[in-house]
């Protein structure tokens, strides 16, 4: 398949550039739209009309992936599913992670910590998908614990409950993709922005692959050395399916 993508420091690049004091856009904005994009790629993926089930296993991971995690899982009860979140580290760098997980709460949405038992929603019985969103573009392998012990786990639960990760598969190298041993191979990949070189490893048979983020005029687009993606109407994915 053929898609252009932005290496793992362009792609930190052009979010400080849309944080920046010239564009001006905030970190909470963009978090907001990229968990709406992760959750509207659930929703496609598992309509309600296609499932007998509604729990969705949230990993969320102590930076900003985590963040589109935490996002994902309140707009997830919106939409219908029961979420729980797992989030053993918790991000002390920015004070609105905490209003995050507030908000979790307001919404009855779990909020599992390191000491809680979260294996028990690794269950293909009651468990629609897990969403990874442990770590992003600023993950550099090999990872350290506890989540190493996390994505085993994942790993060993793969083929009976579908994995869903957010911007990067976890303990993929983003530009490289999966060169450290045993990785995880996502049913689901969602992009955010644009795809990162990692994602040109992923085999479309065994990973259905969505763009989303829709934050971003065409102009800004082709400074970055791309064109924006073809979303359809208000979407905030877009599937991209092999020619
Ligand atoms: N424009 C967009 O598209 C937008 C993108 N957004 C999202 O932000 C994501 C990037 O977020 P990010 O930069 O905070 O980094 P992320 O990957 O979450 O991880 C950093 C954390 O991981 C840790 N860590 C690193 N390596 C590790 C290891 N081996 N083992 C263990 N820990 C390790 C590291 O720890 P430290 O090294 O600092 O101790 C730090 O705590 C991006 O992918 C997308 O999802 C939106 O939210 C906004 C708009
Ligand atoms: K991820």
């Amino acid at each position: 398949m053929s898609f252009k993508t932005l290496v793992s420091k362009q792609a930190a690049l052009l979010d400080k550039d849309l944080m920046g004091p010239e564009i001006g856009f905030t970190l909470e904005q963009l978090m907001e739209l990229a968990g709406l994009s992760v959750a509207q790629a659930v929703l496609k993926e598992f309509p309600r009309s296609q499932r007998t089930k509604s729990q969705v296993l949230v990993l969320a991971g102590p930076g900003n992936n985590g963040g589109d995690g935490l996002v994902c899982a309140r707009l997830l009860k919106l939409f219908g599913f029961k979420p729980v979140v797992y989030y053993p580290k918790h991000n002390t760098k920015a004070p609105f992670f905490s209003k995050l997980v507030k908000q979790l709460k307001f919404f009855k949405v779990p909020v599992l910590n390191t000491d809680d038992d979260w294996l028990r929603y690794l269950n293909p019985n009651d468990t629609v998908c897990v969403v990874d969103a442990l770590f992003g573009f600023s993950f550099k392998p090999p990872v350290r614990e506890p989540f190493g012990g996390v994505l085993n786990q994942l790993r060993q639960a793969q083929d009976q409950i579908p994995i869903v990760s957010v911007d990067v598969p976890t303990g993929w190298d983003v530009d490289e993709g999966p060169v450290e041993p045993n990785c995880i191979v996502p049913k689901v990949l969602v992009s955010l922005t644009v795809p990162k070189p990692c994602a040109l490893k992923i085999d479309p048979l065994e990973t259905q692959h969505y763009v989303g983020g829709r934050f971003i005029p065409a102009e800004f687009a082709n400074k970055y050395g791309f064109e924006p993606f073809a979303y359809e109407n208000a979407d905030q994915v877009v599937k991209l399916v092999p020619e």
